[in-house]
């Protein structure tokens, strides 16, 4: 029976057979073909369905990593933002400080605290000194109620989300790469944050609705290679001496550039070497107290022509005095929706103490008052970007913001020396660490 319907398919006996069983052949074709067909039609639609559930896995964890890792963002996250901005005066301002956990960062946003201001802070903690510095700024800011958010100013959905969860009236635009000399090493780093990192917080300014008012931190270094002293804001400042000079005085420029565009009111403070607590290790009053605390040696650059190297050294409380009153004193913005409706306030004031001193008399002061002598080594200043002096003008800054510095050198070193002191852990008996 079985050869038969063998010999039956191979060998057909009549024509219409054949036929028939052609038909069926094709039918079994055809049938394994759509069967084999749907099953690849079915394995691809569950390639696609795994796929899509891959897909939407991965922006699942992306979202979800997003609130669990990155530092910012969830409920909790803008109850802190909203508590930290809080005004607590009448006619108190709200203000957004970047650089929040830097040395004039920390400084100004006690201030505006104590003061009852709202101050919200952002930085990046970012390791060009000891972030472990930061951390301890933060941590200060934080036992006065000020929260300080770890982002970067070029993050622009970040600066985004915190323009949407506070109608800021101020922004006090401190963060930056500072640093004069370290733009040899690494030059991209002042690229980044101080052209591109401006631009994106102007663009995040612009579109804020209402527009903040804007001060800034530029820097004496704009005036480069200028000889005339004391250095005026008429002065011209073509001639910078180092990348970071030139990324300040980019800033000038781009500034203006969004206040003319924009209507966003502008203020930029020339700092003239900041100093004073909680400062930056990598200054030369810092890194001196370092080195002669640890019986190492110090090196004091020397002009070309053997001159001393001076700066108008300025103490940090007098530079807050004048942050906070750029600030009271700056005008609000004039644009909305991203378009100017009238001419908006644009400022310049040089910021410094309007008494140089010179680097060995620095080492002098800090001598005093560590009661150590410093094994000095003199060396000439090297072409990386320093100036020979500065020297500040500050006129402009005395009439229109009572802008007064009353500290000098010797009393600010001092108050200096002790919270160094302090900080480190030396005890009274200076040099020794307890
Ligand atoms: O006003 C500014 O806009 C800038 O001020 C600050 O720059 P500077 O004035 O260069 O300060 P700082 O490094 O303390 O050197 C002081 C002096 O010590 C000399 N110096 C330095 C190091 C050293 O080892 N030896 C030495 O003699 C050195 O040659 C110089 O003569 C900020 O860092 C900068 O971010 C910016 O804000």
């Amino acid at each position: 029976m079985m050869m038969r319907v063998l010999e039956d398919e191979l060998f057909p006996s009549t024509p219409g057979k054949v036929k028939i069983e052609r038909t069926h052949a094709a039918n079994r074709q055809l049938h394994r073909c759509f069967a084999s067909t749907s099953t690849l039609f079915l394995w691809a639609l569950l390639l696609i369905a795994l796929t899509a559930s891959y897909l939407s896995f991965q922006s699942f964890v992306d979202t979800s990593s997003r609130y669990f890792t990155a530092s910012w963002g969830g409920l909790h996250w803008e109850r802190q933002i909203r508590a930290s901005a809080a005004v607590r005066r009448e006619d108190g301002i709200a203000v957004l400080v970047t650089g929040a956990a830097g040395f004039v960062g920390t400084h100004v946003s006690l201030a505006l605290r104590r003061r009852g201001d709202g101050v919200v802070g952002l930085d990046n903690f970012n390791a060009y000194y000891d972030p472990s510095l930061k951390k301890a700024r933060k941590a200060l800011l934080a036992s006065h109620g000020v929260f300080v958010v770890e982002g970067d100013v070029n993050d622009a959905r970040l600066l985004a989300k915190l323009f949407d969860t506070v109608p800021f009236t101020h922004v006090m635009h401190l963060a930056a790469q500072a640093g004069v000399r370290y733009a040899i090493e690494n030059p991209a780093s002042y690229v980044h944050s101080n052209v591109a990192g401006l631009v994106t917080l102007l663009e995040a300014c612009k579109s804020a609705d209402p527009q903040p008012s804007v001060v800034w931190a530029s820097s004496s270094s704009v005036y480069g290679l200028n000889d005339k002293v004391p250095f005026s804001e008429l002065d011209g400042t073509d001639r910078p001496a180092s990348l970071y000079a030139a990324t300040k005085k980019a800033g000038e420029e781009i500034t203006h550039c969004y206040n003319h565009i924009y209507g966003l009111s502008i203020t930029g403070l020339r700092f003239f070497t900041v100093y004073g607590p909680w400062g930056r290790p990598d200054m030369a009053y810092f890194s001196f107290t370092r080195n002669i605390l640890q019986g190492k040696p110090i090196t004091v650059f020397r002009g070309r022509d053997g001159t001393d190297l001076a700066r108008d050294f300025t103490y940090i409380d007098d530079v807050v005095k004048g942050c906070v009153a750029a600030l009271d004193t700056a005008e609000a913005s004039t644009g909305s929706g991203g378009r100017k409706r009238s001419p908006a306030q644009y400022r310049i004031y040089n910021l410094g103490n309007t008494s140089p001193v010179t680097v060995p008399a620095l080492v002098g002061i800090l001598e005093r008052h560590l009661k150590m002598k410093a094994k000095k080594n003199v060396a000439e200043m090297p072409g990386n970007g320093d100036v020979p002096f500065t020297h500040a003008n500050i006129s402009l800054a005395r009439a229109e913001l009572g802008y007064k510095p009353t500290t000098n050198l010797e009393t600010g070193l001092k108050k200096f020396v002790k919270w160094y002191l302090s900080y480190y852990g030396y005890s009274r008996r200076v040099g020794n660490k307890s």
